[in-house]
């Protein structure tokens, strides 16, 4: 009989030779296979490399492209931002893959294609796997779960956002909205000029986030700040980790990045359960019917029917993570750009000041007079296509099935890169690269050649549950703005768009404020 050291040291030999084949299998001959089959079917795209995959070539060509600042008249800012694609694409064609470490991804262009991920309601299409860094981040709510937990999430949350409650938001959001004009006025008449220079981005960062707590979770920006600068950490660092080759099991060494996403990981929670005690304690059984409230009422009402729309305490923790991040930062680019283009664009600006002062006079705006601003509202969806936040958009196959004639293997992820899809001469007309609101003026179906070639929010059951929500903010905050200012874009803005996960300007928004004399 043999003995027992040597029982043990063989079994720990199979275990090590076992996970080493298996490596072997993911890392060398899986990709090699994967590569062969795309290519029998005319698919072609970049070598894979030893499992950096494409990564390291993305992120050169980022670095070097990303050197030269903007001018600040063009909007193509794709070359910065996507130029992996724009090298890929006249080498490869429209449909190509590339490697993400050693998983693939099939970049698709094709409108039709790109209908049929998106709209897809049999769960063919789920989210793709999101790295240890963006589960931090955004947590497991409604942006990165699948299935059944995705259904009964959706089911809470969407009472949320119906145009009546949105309504009801009007005054909380041009409360918030007026103390940071205020604060401009007060700081332009405290240098006793009749102008100033003012970091848009910065304050807009604040104010969606004070917005997004004031009307989901009863707070505001001071008491919810914990969650927003952590959560402001933690995007940085699932920047960082983007293009980095993904290590199995990397993710829980105590490595000092490790450390840090779970300190403030830890950090966000705690605040998050404070505002979420503060509910609970206020209250007489009642918790309200904002989105924090809503959710309370199913995960403590024990007992009571409608179980399949309960959620426990720690689903609604990663909720309010989600709507904390997912509420501001998108909403907080779209001001960003907009006024960067109202500030270049001034005879715009101009028209927009007049159809805001008809409707609205000097009143703070209310929902019906939002409603007449058909001019704002084309500014804002010309902003959204130049200059939507979300840059790209990405699926994974469940299972191997055809798309169109690609024959997809399971696992496969599926990018859509909006900005080119939103510069598509064919869809758009010849003048896609241009800032052109008047594609607009008959609607939103009518602006291009496909109805749903807009994708800003994406399209399908898997579209943005706050786009309305985030439409209006947009519209009070640019009408409020445009009743007492008139701007100019600062010598002192450089134009360089840059995707930190989201769409913003490298370095801020510099504008010069004037503020109109009553
Ligand atoms: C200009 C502002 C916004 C833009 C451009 C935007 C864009 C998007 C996009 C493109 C998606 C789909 C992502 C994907 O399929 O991978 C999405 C989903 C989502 N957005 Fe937004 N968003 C904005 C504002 C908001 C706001 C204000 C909220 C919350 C109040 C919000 C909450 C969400 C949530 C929860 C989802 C996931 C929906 C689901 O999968 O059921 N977004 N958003």
């Amino acid at each position: 009989m043999e003995s027992f050291p040597v029982l043990v040291l063989s079994s720990v030999a199979v275990i090590i030779i076992s996970q080493l084949l298996k490596v072997l299998l993911n890392l060398i001959w899986r990709p090699y296979a994967i590569t062969k089959w795309y290519r029998e079917q005319g698919i072609e795209g970049p070598e894979y490399k030893f499992m950096k995959g494409s990564m390291e070539e993305i992120r050169n060509l980022k670095s070097s492209a990303q050197k030269v600042p903007m001018d600040i008249n063009s909007h193509d800012f794709t070359p910065r931002v996507l130029p992996h694609y724009l090298k890929w694409m006249p080498l490869y064609g429209i449909t190509f893959f590339f490697w993400f470490g050693s998983m693939p991804r099939i970049c698709i262009t094709d409108m039709e294609l790109v209908k049929q991920v998106l709209s897809n309601k049999s769960g063919f299409y789920p989210k793709s796997d999101a790295g240890p860094e963006m589960l931090a981040l955004l947590g497991k709510g409604l942006v990165l779960i699948d299935g059944p937990d995705w259904a009964r999430h959706r089911r809470v949350v969407n009472p949320a956002f119906t145009i009546d409650k949105l309504k009801m938001m009007m005054r909380k959001m041009t409360g918030c909205a007026k103390s940071m004009i205020e604060g401009w006025e007060n700081q332009i008449a405290q240098e006793k000029s009749k102008q100033a220079e003012i970091e848009l981005h910065k304050h807009f960062l604040e104010l969606t986030a004070d917005i997004i707590s004031h009307t989901a979770f009863g707070s505001s920006y001071i008491k919810g700040k914990e969650v927003f600068l952590s959560q402001k950490e933690l995007l940085t660092l699932a920047f960082s980790a983007l293009f980095n080759v993904q290590i199995p099991g990397f993710g829980y060494l105590p490595t000092p990045n490790n450390r840090k996403r779970r300190r403030l990981d830890k950090k966000v929670r705690t605040t998050l359960m404070q505002i979420i005690h503060v509910r609970m304690k206020s209250r007489d059984g009642e918790y309200g019917n904002d989105l924090l409230g809503l959710m309370l009422e199913t995960c403590l009402a024990a007992g009571k029917e409608n179980d399949n729309n309960k959620m426990t305490m720690d689903e609604i923790i990663d909720e309010c993570k989600t709507f904390f991040f997912a509420g501001h930062e998108t909403t907080s680019h779209l001001l960003t750009w907009t006024m960067f283009l109202l500030s270049t664009n001034e005879d715009w600006q101009d028209k927009l000041r007049e159809e805001v002062l008809r409707e609205c006079g000097i009143e703070v705006p209310t929902a019906d007079m939002l409603s007449k601003l058909k001019l704002v509202n084309m500014v804002l969806l010309e902003a959204l296509r130049i200059y939507g936040p979300v840059t790209i958009i990405s699926r994974k196959a469940s299972q191997d099935m055809e798309l169109g004639t690609i024959k997809l293997l399971k696992g496969t992820t599926i990018a859509i890169p909006i900005p080119i899809l939103h510069r598509d001469k064919e869809i758009w007309g010849p003048d896609a690269d241009k800032f052109n609101p008047l594609r607009f003026e008959n609607g939103l179906s009518k602006a291009a050649k496909h109805p749903n070639a807009l994708l800003a929010f994406s399209i399908g059951p898997r579209a943005c549950i706050g786009q309305n929500f985030a439409m209006l903010e947009a519209k009070v905050v640019i009408a409020m703005i445009l009743q007492r200012f008139s701007f100019s874009i600062s010598p002192n803005y450089v134009h360089e768009p840059i995707d930190i996960i989201t769409l913003q300007p490298k370095s801020g928004l510099q504008v010069i404020m004037r503020p109109i004399q009553a």
